[in-house]
């Protein structure tokens, strides 16, 4: 039987865990600079880009946010997922501990979509904490126009194989710090 998401989560968990804690603090940046160099090309001036915090061992979106024109973050309110107009020195703890956009900010319509994961195919098949949220959202800002979603990943997130869903929201892109994967041509 092929693994199931749970144990795929735990699994991989652990080792972008271990691949972040094995990186020096000099490495850290440069994966930092390296991610925001591979996704400025898909960033356009009139995009609205939905970013998020790290949370955990998640890859740091943050030089990527310097290049967005205009900036969102993702807010729990029950089970979806809203993206308001906010900077870094407004966020306030939130959903799992995770810094979010306060209540009481405008919500917008992200183009561009930074998304946290815990894997990725080429193909663009995403697995993220478990919940949803993700592919909620994505559903939602699909039915209303053009997203680009582009996964945000070190290296060792990429897989071979992940389960399918037929809720699951697939990635245009996912980029590390050393690639862009053009999802759409892995299908
Ligand atoms: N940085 C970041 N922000 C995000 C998400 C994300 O995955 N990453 N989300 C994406 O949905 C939403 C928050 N959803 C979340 C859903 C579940 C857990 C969670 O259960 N975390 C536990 C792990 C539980 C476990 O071990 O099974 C934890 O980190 O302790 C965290 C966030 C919105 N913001
Ligand atoms: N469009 C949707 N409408 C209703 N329920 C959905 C939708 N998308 C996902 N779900 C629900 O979300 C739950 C979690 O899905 P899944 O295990 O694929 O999460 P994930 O993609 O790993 O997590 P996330 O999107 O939060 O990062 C599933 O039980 C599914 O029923």
């Amino acid at each position: 039987m092929p693994p199931d998401k749970t144990l795929l989560r735990r699994q991989f968990r652990s080792v972008r865990r271990d691949h972040v804690a094995a990186l020096s603090p000099e490495d850290r940046a440069a994966a930092k600079i390296a991610l925001a160099a591979i996704v400025a090309p898909l960033l356009h001036p009139g995009a609205i880009v939905a970013s998020y915090a790290a949370h955990r061992s998640e890859i740091d979106p943050s030089h990527v946010e310097a290049l967005a024109p205009h900036l969102a973050f993702p807010r729990v309110t029950g089970d979806s997922l809203g993206f308001y107009r906010c900077a870094w020195p407004d966020l306030v703890p939130g959903f799992a501990g995770i810094p979010e956009p306060p209540s009481g900010l405008p919500q917008v319509i992200p183009t561009i979509v930074l998304v946290p994961l815990l894997a990725a195919t080429p193909a663009g098949l995403r697995l993220g904490q478990g919940a949803g949220y993700y592919d909620r959202a994505l559903a939602a800002l699909r039915a209303a126009g053009p997203v680009l979603a582009i996964g945000l990943a070190h290296e060792v997130q990429l897989a071979d194989w992940l389960p399918a869903d037929s809720w699951d929201q697939p990635l245009d892109f996912v980029a590390t710090p050393r690639r862009l994967v053009n999802c759409a041509r892995n299908r």
